[in-house]
Order: C-alpha cells, then structure tokens, then sequence
C-alpha cells in the first residue's frame, strides 16, 4: 500500500538527556534523517516499556511543536520475566553493577535482554509510533570502560566480550539501538516524507 508523502517543515528532534545515547544516535544515523538534538529530561510513567517510549513522545512533541524522536531503554532480566526493564537506570543508580549482578545470584539463569523503544511523532496532535529493536545476552561481572550505563555488564550472546569492550562501530552494527534505528530509517524510506526546512 503506497503511503502519502508528507510535508515536514522541521527536522526530526532527538529529545533526550543522555549525552552517551545521542552520541550512538548520531554514529548510527548519520546523515540518513534529518535530524538535530536537543537536551530534556523528560518525566517517565510507570508502566509498559512501549506506553513510557509513547508518552514520552507526546510530551516531547508538545515542548518542541514539531515532529520528535525520543527513545526509551530497557534492560530485562529473563529471570524476573523483564525486569527491571524501564526501570533499569534506577536500580543502576541504587546498586551499581554489583548490586545487579548480585540480583540474579539467587536465580541459575543469568540471560538478559537489552531492548530501545524508539517513538516518533510527527507532531503535537499526531499519535506517536513505536519501533523496538532487542539484543539478547546475559550479565556479567562488570568487564571494560564505565562510561555509559549497564554495558560492563552485558555480554551480547555470540560474543566474548561485554557492550563496554566493544569497539564503538561493534557495539552500533549489533545493538537494540541499532536494531530499532534501522526500523526507524526503514519507516523514513517508506513513508516518503518530504523535508521542506526553510
Ligand atoms: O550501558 C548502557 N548501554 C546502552 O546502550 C544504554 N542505553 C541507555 N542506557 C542506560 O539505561 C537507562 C535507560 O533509561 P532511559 O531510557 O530513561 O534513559 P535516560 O533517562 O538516561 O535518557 P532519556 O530518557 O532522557 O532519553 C539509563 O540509565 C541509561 O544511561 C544504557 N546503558
Ligand atoms: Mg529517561
């Protein structure tokens, strides 16, 4: 089914407060999207990963009044059926590396998913939609650089090393940010938008 072209009089705006998610953002777009980026802190819901992604967006699309791309990361333990999921970046600041892996001492199974919700909307009046990507593995005691989040701790399933002792370009060809991104451009070349950026 052919989708009508639709005008677009701004460029794409990535809201996020994550200095370390535009960077990927910015590695694995590259020119495809228009795109610029702006700084916000957002307040979450509570609730599932794909609702937070959506609202999300809608309060981004209100702040800017123009078409948004926001994301939401999770990071599910198969042992505690997905969480913390949303939650992570709390449980991460409360109890470290250690504490999570402490978590699944009490379970055999230590297998983990990481998962991003991208949602775009077009505007403040437009219902956001949502493109996810996944990428299974397990945690781990943490191995590699600190600088971003929960990847010392997450060994992708087929590799030996965890998402920190990645090079970069390794971690973006394989990640969930990577997997939802290219459903992301794939929209972007279905739905024909025209750019008209005055
Ligand atoms: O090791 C990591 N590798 C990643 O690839 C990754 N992506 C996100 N995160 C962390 O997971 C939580 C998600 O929460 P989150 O989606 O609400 O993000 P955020 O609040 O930092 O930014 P945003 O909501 O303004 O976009 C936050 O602690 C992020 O730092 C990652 N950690
Ligand atoms: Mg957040």
């Amino acid at each position: 089914m052919a989708t009508e072209a639709r005008v677009l009089l701004r460029p794409v705006t990535f809201v996020t407060g994550n200095a370390k998610k535009l960077e990927e953002v910015r590695a694995i777009l590259g020119d495809s999207i228009p795109f610029r980026s702006l700084k916000l802190d957002l307040p979450e819901l509570q609730g599932e990963p794909d609702e937070i992604s959506k609202e999300k967006a809608r309060l981004a699309a209100i702040q800017v009044n123009g078409p948004v791309l926001v994301e939401d990361t999770c990071l599910c333990f198969n042992a505690l059926n997905g969480l913390p999921g949303p939650y992570i970046k709390w449980f991460l600041e409360k109890t470290g590396h250690e504490g999570l892996n402490n978590i699944l001492k009490a379970y055999e199974d230590k297998s983990a998913y990481a998962m991003c919700i991208f949602s775009l909307a077009l505007g403040p009046t437009t219902e956001p939609m949502s493109f996810c990507g996944k990428t299974h593995g397990k945690i781990v005691p943490p191995r590699g650089p600190t600088d971003f989040g929960w990847d010392p701790i997450f060994q992708p399933d087929g590799h030996d090393q965890t998402y920190a002792e990645m090079a970069k370009d390794e971690k973006n060809r394989i990640s969930h940010r990577s997997k939802a991104l290219a459903l992301v451009r794939a929209h972007f070349a279905e739905a024909g938008y025209i750019f008209q950026i005055g």
